[in-house]
């Protein structure tokens, strides 16, 4: 297994209530199989995934497996060696799902160039050729929050979602407001307050949302308030989860029937196959999913580009994150165009795109 560290700054960074994103940190693996190669991404976000430092252990014993890790595991159970070399490697990503995503990648990739196939015709039967996006509107005054937004609706978005939370929930309501009055209402608007309030700051936000015609609220409350969620869903605005499912396993959300909407990023899911099955257990259980990145380099962002084309009549995703970045690893094989993004037709995720970055 090869790996690349790399760091990239964003030329616009991301200002969320949970502080600003600026700069994202990861790690690039190339595995070859069979004389077949695969690339996958890891950029962990604490927040949602494990830290940089411990993604990098999680490589370093992955990394490691091909040889001494695993002949030690193998070695100290030789009526089971398979399995203990298994288990080495299960137990080393367990907690780590960045470092998951990159080796679940890499497979797929490696899988989808063997067979000539794209990644998300690995995942269904009949994927999507193009996926729609929302543009993603940071935290900023409402002057600001309007002109982004109408610039984002100049260059063909037609779903916005703007991040709330980070201020008074008074500027939000200003904020929204002057959006929709700048947009009109045609286009769908979406907030995100990423677990920023209180009970009784959520309810009083949904109220004060609800004659916006917000499409949904993602992540009202914080992240193990499943209840709290439950409760807001009845009042108008549907409740979209982010955090809650870093934070608390798939089946307790269904279970308490916390969400209309689960956002599934598959960097903080353990990876695009991982992402896709809970977004057919999501369909369902009559959730919506909608498909995120947490601003990766173009190697993930298009793995997760799959994963929403392997979604039927899937919503806009939230994948217009390269623009953030101020340089990326590699030309964008699945650039936004007008609120959409073509599928990479190539095997794998994108052909040979990556296999130089090494
Ligand atoms: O969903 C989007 O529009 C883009 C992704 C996004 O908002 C995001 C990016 C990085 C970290 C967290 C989040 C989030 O959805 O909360
Ligand atoms: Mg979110």
């Amino acid at each position: 297994m090869d790996r690349r560290p790399f760091t990239l700054d964003l030329a616009r960074p991301l200002t969320t209530a949970n502080g600003t994103i600026s700069r994202r940190e990861g790690d690039l693996v190339r595995i070859t199989a069979d004389g077949v190669r695969g690339v996958g991404e890891a950029t962990p976000l604490p927040g949602w995934t494990e830290s940089l430092a411990n993604c990098r252990t999680a490589l370093d014993v992955v990394a490691d497996a091909g040889a001494d890790t695993l002949l030690a595991a193998a070695a100290a159970s030789p009526r089971e060696p398979l399995a203990a070399a298994t288990t080495t490697l299960t137990d080393a990503l367990a907690d780590a799902p960045a470092a998951r995503h990159a080796v679940e990648s890499a497979a797929l990739d490696a899988l989808g160039r063997r067979e000539g196939r794209p990644l998300a015709a690995l995942l269904t039967d009949d994927p999507a050729a193009r996926v729609p996006v929302n543009a993603t509107i940071g935290d900023a005054s409402p002057e600001e929050t309007a002109d982004a937004a109408q610039a984002a609706v100049d260059a063909g978005f037609s779903c916005l979602k703007v991040k709330v939370g980070a201020g008074k929930l008074d500027r939000d309501v200003t904020r929204l407001r002057v959006v929709r009055e700048a947009v009109g209402p045609d286009v769908t608007l979406r907030a995100d307050a990423n677990g920023a309030w209180a009970r009784e700051t959520a309810r009083t936000a949904v109220d004060a949302f609800a004659s916006l015609d917000l499409a949904y609220l993602e992540q009202p409350l914080a992240a193990d308030d499943l209840s709290g969620h439950a409760t807001l869903r009845s009042r108008g605005v549907a409740i979209a989860l982010d955090e809650t499912l870093a934070a608390v396993g798939v089946d307790d959300v269904f279970d308490a029937d916390a969400a209309d909407v689960l956002i599934l990023k598959p960097m903080a899911l353990g990876g695009p196959a991982r992402a896709h099955a809970v977004a057919r257990r999501a369909r369902r259980a009559g959730v919506d999913p909608v498909v995120t990145t947490t601003v990766d380099a173009a190697p993930a962002r298009t793995a997760a580009v799959h994963v929403a084309a392997a979604i039927p009549d899937v919503r806009p995703c939230g994948l217009a994150t390269g623009d953030a970045l101020d340089e990326d690893l590699a030309p964008d094989p699945a650039p936004v165009e007008a609120g959409s993004v073509t599928v990479p037709a190539g095997p794998g995720v994108a052909g040979a795109a990556f296999d130089g970055l090494f």
